[in-house]
């Protein structure tokens, strides 16, 4: 799909006015590639008089776009893609809304919950389940939710002892800088090798750190996962509610609200491939050739895709070290599965390697039920009888009627869902959130708080951001 640029049509040219905003959003059908289209093949330079120009249309760019239009100030966003969201991408699939990005919101995320009042956005709780399925001795075993959220929240607190030590202040990570100097290096994979536990035991807890670590368990870090559980309450059973509520109108309908209320210029289709800083004013240049140019630039793009900017003066070490070993994790895929058979609303796990990860239950259909899959990387979504056989394991005596998904990991302009690797906490932060000259760095994957795989972080490092900005303009 490209559009050709007309001087009379603001949208040809990647310019988005507010109605143009929720089209926008739901642009395009999930699975449609989501690369950016070519608008306005942007030879000419484009004068701008924004105050600050906001790389990436995420939650984070959004954020900064909205907390400087309060200020008085005028935001420019450049987004590569020709949607807004980012990670964030409410669509419909099988005559339903549904979300192939971020899914859930936890009644402990204060940052998102204050933005759904500020739009008057409701929430509702996303569907129970009736029955888990877990990996069991012989085969899988199938336990009532409170049997086996007793057994799990058990195991989960075994695994994280110690945690509400080394995060005293779960907002504030550094604080028991001390003590995170001997866990900060542990992988997941180096924690479940510290503990005792029976090979089904250790299969309950590694099916859940392989899927946040995107494959193995020795890629994500064990307190990047620990400061989440803290964040949440310290137990387990509090974790899980971060993904019990979601928002009327979709995980977009907030951000949507924040662009609005900033009447920001969004230009889709704007690749950044160059910033330039020199004297008191910061020159960006798209892949199309155009250049914007303002006294402050805000990066609100995913830490993995910062290599694919070329910064002058290059980035500092932290950003630099971020950007090439990646936050991001390198296999985020979620499929939305729809599925025929009488089994009840089922939580169903599997143990690292499986083909599929875990699975949970979404809403009823005429046909049957759609489940969101988290899959592993042994697992080639391409083809379907793989699926299928995939799906019949962990949920027997069902047949897949079809099935949608976003490899996330490969998509150019955001990757995947953040988890920090071993070590990062410490040899990152605070680096990480300091500007560099007159360029500023926001983005779920950096967050003090909620970093990686949750949008609260996201407005977290955004309010971080605009901050900063606003003292250089
Ligand atoms: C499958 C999946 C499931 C998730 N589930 C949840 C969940 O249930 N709950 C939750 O809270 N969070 C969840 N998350 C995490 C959440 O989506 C992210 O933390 C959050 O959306 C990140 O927002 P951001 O603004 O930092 O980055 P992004 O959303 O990545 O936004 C960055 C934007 O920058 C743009 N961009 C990149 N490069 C350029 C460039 N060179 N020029 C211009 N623009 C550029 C991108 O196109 C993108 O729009 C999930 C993420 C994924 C992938």
């Amino acid at each position: 799909m490209s559009f050709r640029r007309s001087a009379s049509n603001p949208a040809a040219d990647g310019r988005l006015g507010r109605r143009s905003l929720l089209k926008a959003a739901g642009a395009s059908a999930l699975g449609a590639t989501l690369l950016s289209t070519t608008v306005g093949a942007g030879r000419a330079h484009a004068a701008t008089a924004a105050d600050v120009i906001i790389i990436g249309a995420g939650y984070a760019g959004a954020t900064v776009a909205r907390e400087l239009a309060l200020k008085g100030l005028k935001p420019l966003v450049l987004e590569a893609q020709n949607r807004i969201g980012g990670r964030v991408f409410t669509t419909t699939y099988a005559g339903a809304q549904i979300e192939a990005g971020a899914g859930w919101l936890g009644p402990q995320q204060p940052l998102i919950h204050a933005e759904l009042r500020r739009y008057n956005i409701g929430t509702y709780e996303d569907v129970a389940a009736e029955q888990f399925i877990l990996p069991g001795t012989q085969g899988f075993q199938t336990l009532d939710p409170t049997a086996a959220l007793t057994s799990l929240d058990q195991l989960w607190s075994t695994f994280y002892s110690g945690s509400a030590n080394y995060f005293e202040r779960p907002y504030d990570p550094l604080y028991r800088a001390d003590l995170l100097q001997s866990v900060d290096p542990l992988s997941l994979a180096d924690r479940l090798g510290q503990l005792s536990l029976s090979p089904t035991e250790k299969q309950w807890l590694n099916s859940e750190t392989s899927v946040y670590s995107g494959g193995s368990s020795s890629l994500g870090a064990l307190t990047g996962m620990a400061q989440w559980i803290q964040l949440a309450g310290g137990t387990y059973g509090e974790y899980t509610t971060t993904m019990s509520l979601r928002p009327v109108g979709g995980m977009i309908a907030v951000l949507q609200k924040m662009l609005t209320e900033a009447q920001a210029d969004v230009r889709l289709s704007s690749p950044v491939k160059k910033v330039t800083q020199s004297g008191g004013t910061v020159t960006v240049e798209t892949t199309s050739g155009a250049t914007f140019t303002a006294p402050a630039v805000v990066v609100a793009t995913s830490t993995n895709t910062w290599k694919n900017i070329t910064f002058s003066p290059g980035l500092p070490t932290a950003h630099k070290r971020a950007s090439s070993e990646g936050i991001g994790i390198p296999h985020a895929t979620k499929v939305w599965v729809h599925v025929q058979g009488s089994i009840p609303p089922s939580v169903a796990q599997a143990g690292e390697g499986s083909p599929i990860l875990m699975m949970v239950p979404q809403v009823k259909t005429a046909k049957g039920r759609l489940y969101v899959a988290f899959t592993g990387p042994s697992l080639d979504v391409a083809n379907a009888s793989a699926v299928q056989t995939a799906v019949q394991q962990l949920l027997p005596g069902t047949t897949v009627l079809e099935y949608q998904a976003m490899e996330w990991a490969k998509q150019q302009y955001t990757g995947g869902w953040g988890l920090r690797r071993p070590g990062q906490l410490l040899g990152l932060f605070p680096a990480i959130e300091q500007p560099h000259g007159r360029i500023l760095f926001a983005g779920g994957d950096i967050a003090k708080g909620w970093h990686g795989a949750f949008i609260e972080g996201a407005i977290e490092s955004g309010f971080r951001a605009a901050g900063q900005a606003a003292t250089l303009v």
